[in-house]
């Protein structure tokens, strides 16, 4: 029975991706889906709250703002997912005026699904693309805006995004993260850091902890990975990696050592540590890699 599930998974898979790259490279298959697809609108980058359904009216009569929708990919529930950005069209600004919230923001609130995230890349994308590097001519997209190609050398571009290493460093008993003085009042992380052109995934680990903490890691092990739209479009891959415990002196004055007790404190916490508050430890949410590879740590944790 299961072994059954499991081919009716990977054949559902395999017709969806199917489905999404066939989409992504044929512009009528790729304007049919959007008639029942759902929307995520954007304004200058800024995710409205909640999702969008269907409303033509909303976006003109001739929906010709629709065409400028890009596919992200497929739901769950196997419908085509797009975003649009309708900061360039006034009417429909002051449609949905004061609607719309600043991405960061909006990331505390998110719970469930990570499209809104990969959106913004993709839109940051094409808003900053639209012309071609070699020869200064326009690009134009296709229909699902995965690609842009230059009008004059028919050179083809995909949306970029850059590499980041991020790493869950442990002594065995604690656990170690840091902030940056950008990060809001409380807020500490796991360490991260972006990869180098020929670097490898561990040497790029490597690198990192030894120059923002001073420390060499071992037994790096891979968890999972996520996209993420800060500061423009990158590839987070998560590890798990330990640091002998006679060696976990830290260089840099805003990282620290936390026990297993004071990180499942935070955890419970919901919001943020207001001015005048007890100073207290405030972890990224719950949609953050960060927060899952800080939740399996203390899993382990727990197990030993
Ligand atoms: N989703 C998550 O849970 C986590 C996300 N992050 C994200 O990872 C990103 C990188 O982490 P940081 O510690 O800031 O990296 P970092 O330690 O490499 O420092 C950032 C600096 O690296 C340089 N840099 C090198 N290559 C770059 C590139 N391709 N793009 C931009 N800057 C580049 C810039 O000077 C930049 O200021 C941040 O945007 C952060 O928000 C970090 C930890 C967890
Ligand atoms: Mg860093």
């Amino acid at each position: 029975n299961s072994f059954f599930c499991h081919c009716l998974f990977y054949r559902d898979i395999y017709y969806f991706s199917y489905i999404i790259t066939s989409t992504h490279e044929d512009d009528e298959a790729c304007a049919a889906a959007l008639k029942d697809g759902r929307i995520f609108l954007f304004h200058h980058l800024s995710p409205l709250l909640q999702l969008w359904t269907r409303n033509y009216s909303s976006l003109g009569s001739d929906g010709s703002l629709l065409k400028e929708s890009v596919l992200i990919g497929c739901s769950e529930q196997n419908q085509a997912q797009f975003c649009l950005d309708v900061g360039k069209n006034a009417a429909l600004e002051e449609n949905f005026k004061g609607n719309f919230i600043d991405l960061r923001k909006a990331f505390f609130l998110l719970d469930g699904p990570e499209a809104p995230l990969v959106s913004q890349a993709l839109l940051r994308w094409h808003q900053t693309s639209r012309f071609c590097s070699a020869t200064g001519q326009p690009t134009q997209r296709n229909q699902a805006g995965s690609q842009r190609v230059c009008s004059s050398s028919s050179t083809i571009y995909y949306p970029k995004m850059s590499t980041v290493a991020v790493v869950l460093v442990s002594d065995g008993k604690r656990c170690l993260l840091g902030r940056q003085s950008s990060f809001p009042r409380g807020l500490y992380s796991v360490l991260a850091g972006f990869c180098d052109m020929g670097e490898t995934l561990e040497e790029a680990l490597c690198r990192e902890v030894a120059e923002e903490v001073g420390l060499e890691i071992q037994s790096i092990s891979y968890s999972s990975s996520q996209h993420w739209p800060f500061p423009h479009s990158s590839f987070m891959l998560g590890c798990h990696a330990s640091v002998s415990p006679a060696h976990t002196q830290v260089k840099l004055e805003d990282a620290r050592w936390f026990t297993v007790e004071e990180i499942t404190h935070a955890l419970q916490v919901k919001t943020p540590p207001r001015r005048g508050d007890p100073p207290s430890l405030w972890l990224p949410p719950k949609p953050a890699l960060a927060n899952r590879l800080i939740r399996e740590w203390v899993e382990r944790q727990d197990r030993t």
